[in-house]
């Protein structure tokens, strides 16, 4: 609730501030390494695998990964939530409850370390790194339901029932494990899939030799029912690729795992055992769990499912697919918890090449983009420019080139010449309702399809081409306008004076239902063109999806006051576009945002 307060809040400031320039673990092997000191344990007791044991109807719950606090957020952090939220809304927009988790995983050796690196305590530096995505957030618009913290009381709670239902279970026993450490990762890996030297793929950087006591998740013992699960519902990982990546992980047989750390103090106590700590990931997961109760709730296993597990989708990066894809099914299936719907695992925003993290020290800073370019470009952005899935690479040139082209241009510009001239001659009021002004228009029809494909987008989540129809909307609307050309036909007076008047209702309700069908992307801009509208903060916080077929716009509406949605983003010394082409070629080019004036007058 405060959440939703929060928003509604912020969405009023974006309206009063139109131009938002913002200055304002791991499956081991180890063929040579490895060795168990006790037997494994026999088969499951009890039929384990279900996914829909709990059926939470409407209700949609997501969630980003938990995002460890080892250094503050960074644009790879912020993009899996960006798109999250996008999501989100989108769903909100259906109509349905939404629960959109989000939260920090704060336990583990890496913490630890990177507390004393900065002369903190870990647990002071989990409350200030944690604060930092939260203020994140907020500058990206992010409406999230749910922070989790895995330092949470009721978080470790729940970790200790979990435990404990999967130890009655028979699946934890304890061994000795030797094998290599990539502390980054905070994951045992597997000597084939290491780079020269030893080095983690991910994080380039030589995985340590490590011996240890340790407990162990039998995972070894769900192989054929994890099998089965991606055999009977290939949807479970998505896109299809990751789902054949996870495949041949199981194929070649899953190993059990160390479920422990005896060298970590920072987590949380293996029960039974004070010497031990629960190894991060079968904590952090669980987090996902936790996060759905409140906080004065009573904190147990049966309560927090109730409210809502499970997860209809897991939003993550490709490189914590082993873990949500493989390892959580399988402790799911052990406490007797019904799986996740999906597992979304989209791919690396990276820079020359490598992905970006907080390890390798190679982040794009969102506090810094934002304030340079504002939420709604740096959510349209990426959102837009990375097939949602693939990886990405950001260029601050190509930046700025989409979000003026996009968002400046074909969106702020339209309506904006249309506001322009609707003031001038009909004094900013719509001479008719949308409906009798698009009879016997095929724009209305085109719009209608575009719509369509929008929607089909964004549920099947390709954030990208749903974008990419909105855009269209937007391109068959200016189309109709320099077709049309209005301010010609108001020059001519009478039938075509009326039929311009007409045409400037049809151009402003393609605007409408652009600001609808873009608002999970970029919701303040939609918001500002919703008040340019002649609407209130309370209508627009109230639209559904179903508010982008045609005929929102009434006879007799007022629009407000043109002014621009978007600032144009102009290079520093911009004098044109050759020179800028030249300076931009020479050295990197600093940006900052500018006020656009609104083209109207030689229209006019
Ligand atoms: N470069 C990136 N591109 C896209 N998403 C990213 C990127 N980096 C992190 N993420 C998101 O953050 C998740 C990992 O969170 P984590 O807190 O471990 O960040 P990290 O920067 O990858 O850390 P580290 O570099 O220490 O491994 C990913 O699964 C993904 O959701
Ligand atoms: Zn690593």
């Amino acid at each position: 609730m405060a959440t939703r307060l929060n928003t509604s809040l912020h969405n009023a400031l974006c309206l009063l501030k139109p131009f938002n320039t913002l200055l304002i673990t791991k499956p081991f092997s180890s063929r040579n390494s490895f060795r168990f000191s006790k037997k494994l344990p026999s088969s499951p007791r009890r039929a384990l695998y279900c996914t829909s044991s709990h059926e939470n109807g409407e209700t949609f719950v997501l969630t980003t990964p938990l995002y460890y606090v080892n250094a503050p957020p960074h644009m790879g952090s912020a993009y899996t939530t960006i798109a999250a939220d996008s999501i989100a809304r989108f769903q909100r927009l259906l109509g349905k409850k939404v629960i959109f988790i989000t939260g920090t995983d704060e336990h583990g050796e890496k913490i630890a370390t990177s507390a004393a690196a900065n002369g903190r305590n870990p647990a002071e530096h989990c409350d200030l790194i944690s604060q930092s995505y939260r203020v994140l957030w907020k500058e990206l618009d992010i409406a999230y339901d749910k922070f989790i913290r895995t330092t949470d009381p009721k978080h470790e709670a729940i970790v200790k029932e979990f435990y404990a239902r999967v130890f009655a279970n028979g699946d934890i026993y304890r061994a000795d494990y030797e094998g290599l450490y990539c502390v980054n990762c905070e994951e045992y890996k597997d000597e084939k899939e290491l780079l020269e030297n030893n080095c983690c793929p991910v994080h380039q950087m030589p995985c340590v030799a490590r011996k240890e006591d340790n407990y162990f998740f039998a995972l070894s013992k769900y192989q054929k029912q994890l099998e089965e699960v991606l055999s009977q519902n290939p949807q479970f990982v998505q896109p299809s690729y990751r789902l054949n990546e996870v495949q041949s992980w199981i194929k070649s047989g899953v190993r059990d795992f160390s479920i422990s750390r005896a060298l970590v103090d920072w987590g949380i106590p293996v029960p039974d055992d004070d010497k031990q700590t629960i190894y991060v990931w079968f904590d952090a997961l669980l987090g996902y769990i936790s996060a759905l109760t409140e906080d004065n709730e009573q904190q147990n296993l049966d309560t927090a499912v109730s409210l809502g597990w499970p997860a209809s989708l897991h939003l993550i990066g490709k490189d914590i697919l082993r873990f949500h894809a493989v390892y959580w099914p399988a402790m799911l299936m052990s406490a007797g918890l019904s799986l996740p719907k999906m597992v979304f695992g989209h791919g690396f925003l990276t820079k020359d090449g490598m992905k970006m993290g907080k390890s390798l020290g190679n982040t794009l800073e969102p506090f810094e983009l934002v304030q340079k370019f504002g939420p709604d470009a740096v959510r349209y952005f990426f959102l837009r420019e990375v097939e949602f899935g693939n990886d990405g690479d950001y260029s601050e040139d190509r930046f700025i080139k989409i979000v003026n082209a996009h968002l400046a241009n074909t969106i702020g510009n339209l309506l904006n010449r249309t506001l322009g001239l609707l003031k001038k001659n009909c004094e900013s009021t719509l001479v008719v309702d949308s409906t009798i002004a698009a009879e016997g228009i095929p724009l209305k029809d085109t719009v209608e399809k575009l719509v369509e494909k929008a929607r089909t987008n964004y549920e099947s989540l390709s954030l990208s081409t749903a974008c990419e129809a909105v855009l269209e909307i937007g391109n068959a609307g200016n189309s109709y306008m320099d077709q049309r050309a209005p301010w010609m036909l108001f020059k001519q007076g009478g039938v075509s004076a009326e039929a311009a008047a007409k045409d400037l209702v049809i151009i402003l309700e393609v605007m409408r239902i652009i600001a609808v069908a873009l608002s999970p992307i970029s919701p303040c801009l939609s918001l500002r063109i919703y008040s340019q509208l002649g609407y209130s903060v309370d209508q627009f916080n109230s639209i559904t999806w179903s508010d982008t077929k045609w005929g929102g716009l009434k006879g007799g509406q007022v629009m407000a006051q043109a002014s621009p949605v978007f600032a144009r983003i102009e290079l520093d010394a911009e004098k044109g576009v050759e020179e800028k082409k030249v300076k931009d070629s020479k050295k990197k080019s600093k940006a900052k945002v500018k006020v656009e004036q609104p083209q109207t007058v030689t229209e006019a």
